[in-house]
């Protein structure tokens, strides 16, 4: 398989390639040079297979001669053999039509598990090739997080070797145990860096990163957000799991997504370009609504980010909003790469005739109000006997908010455990979930993070000092 960036500049990788790199070097994000497709007899035939078959039988075709089949099926029983749920993404039954895909049975209990701590083995797998040929095997990983990514990230990380991880976060705007869930890692390969300002601002910085050659010459930099395509990749597989159990493929699903950068309704747009049968893609957000107004009205202007009780999608640029651009625009890399740099420039964009017709065939999107949001959590713990979290919430809204048929079952992401905002959970439930045993003594443990202002040069200047340099 190969791999080309949605700029058109960059050199065109295999897996092992696009999954050391992370961003591509033109400032572009890689995406399969064409979407490989699964007939529906071949998917029928994925019914009731475990979910790490499953994940290996979908991935191949996008690993490719990266790893050998029965390497594949290795590395995915390692990795989700470490979740808490036998299933590894089990569904829920809330009513007649909608379900709950719970996504935070990891160890860091939000959706990133299912992609990171497979991640984190294929880092080792493929640095370890390299050394073994006797090139350079070190990387310096580079990521922001509005709360999620960097626990999970820091959890496949941290203590292996050859890796260091530098992951930025907004000061004071994530929950207080995802915090923790970061900075009480003191593992000498994990640095955290509070910065003051959103998560755009980090994820601003992480790219500049990867195009400035001081710092590309002196380090091997590498990302674990869902710029690196081998996260998304990841999420494809529990799309394929969901379908299949409510009748896939000869019956339609739906999903809803909770969505801040776009990776994980990216990742359904890919399973069906892959032939799994989806009736609609719902993007939910919350008031930081860029992707809503997109979707409804072509118009991609980013305003400042406004914190809200659903944290970890206060988002305003969503960086995987390009690949989908970029797929349905014609796969034109000059004409996007130009297209983005109006977006750098003016931090506004309209999306062309193309590609909002091509998103209106499979998206269709919602804002949801923090009233909504607080309401769905109580009806949830209320009428269902399940306690949902925030993010969870603005999608489980936007699903019983939409014109779907009565016969179409409906799927919401679940994408994080309520233990992670409790606050905000007790609020609207009157109950105060308690943390899973498997998070261990979290509120004990000693923390550690710089912190920085949200410039890129404080940032520069404090990895440039810390980081390993590559031989
Ligand atoms: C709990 C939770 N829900 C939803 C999202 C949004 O997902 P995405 O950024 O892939 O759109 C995130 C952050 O990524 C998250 O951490
Ligand atoms: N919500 C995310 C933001 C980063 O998203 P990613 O999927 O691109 O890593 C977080 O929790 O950090």
């Amino acid at each position: 398989m190969e791999y080309v960036s949605t700029r058109g500049q960059a050199p065109v990788l295999d897996f092992e390639g696009v999954t050391l790199a992370g961003l591509a070097s033109d400032g572009g994000l890689y995406v399969p040079r064409a979407w490989p497709s699964f007939t529906a007899d071949e998917i029928a035939a994925m019914r009731g297979l475990p979910y790490a078959e499953l994940a290996a039988r979908v991935m191949a075709p996008f690993v490719g001669e990266s790893l050998s089949p029965d390497r594949l099926l290795e590395l995915t029983r390692e990795a989700y053999g470490r979740f808490a749920h036998q299933a590894v993404t089990p569904l829920f039954q809330l009513d007649q039509q909608n379900w709950l895909l719970e996504l935070f049975h990891g160890p860091t209990l939000a959706f990133k598990d299912v992609a990171l701590q497979l991640l984190g083995l294929l880092f080792e797998e493929f640095l370890g090739r390299r050394k073994d040929t006797g090139a350079d095997g070190a990387l310096t990983i580079v990521g922001a997080t509005s709360g999620d990514t960097g626990s999970a990230a820091i959890d496949a990380i941290a203590g292996r070797e050859g890796v260091e991880i530098f992951m930025l976060h907004p000061l004071g705007r994530v929950s207080d145990v995802q915090r923790r869930q970061m900075t009480t890692v003191l593992a000498p390969n994990v640095h955290n860096i509070a910065i003051d300002g959103s998560f755009d601002d980090a994820q601003a910085t992480v790219k500049r990163m990867f195009g400035d050659p001081e710092m590309t010459g002196r380090f091997r930099l590498s990302a674990v957000n869902s710029i690196n395509w081998a996260r998304l990749m990841a999420q494809v597989v529990y799309y394929f799991a969901a379908a299949l159990q409510l009748g896939g493929p000869d019956r339609k699903v739906a999903f809803s997504v909770p969505t801040g950068n776009f990776g994980d309704v990216f990742a359904g747009y890919v399973a069906a370009r892959m032939g799994l049968p989806i009736e609609r893609l719902i993007v939910a957000t919350n008031v930081n609504d860029i992707l809503h107004r997109a979707l409804s009205a072509g118009d991609y202007s980013a305003g400042t980010v406004t914190p809200t009780a659903a944290p970890s999608m206060d988002i305003q640029v969503s960086s995987n909003f390009e690949r989908l651009l970029f797929d349905l625009g014609g796969r034109d890399g000059m004409a996007m790469a130009e297209q983005m740099r109006g977006f750098e420039t003016s931090k506004s964009m309209r999306l062309t005739n193309a590609q909002q017709q091509g998103a209106a065939s499979l998206f269709t999107s919602a804002r949801v109000e923090p009233s909504e949001m607080t309401a769905t959590m109580r009806w949830a713990h209320e009428e269902c006997g399940e306690t949902i979290d925030p993010h969870t919430a603005i999608g489980l809204h936007a699903a019983m908010a939409s014109d779907l048929s009565a016969d179409v079952p409906v799927v919401t992401l679940a994408t994080a455990h309520p233990a992670k905002f409790r606050d905000s959970v007790e609020r609207a439930t009157g109950q105060r979930p308690p943390l899973p045993a498997r998070v261990g003594d979290l509120f004990t443990r000693e923390e550690r993070y710089a912190e920085l202002p949200g410039t890129y040069e404080a940032v520069r200047d404090y990895i440039a000092e810390h980081a390993t340099p590559s031989a």
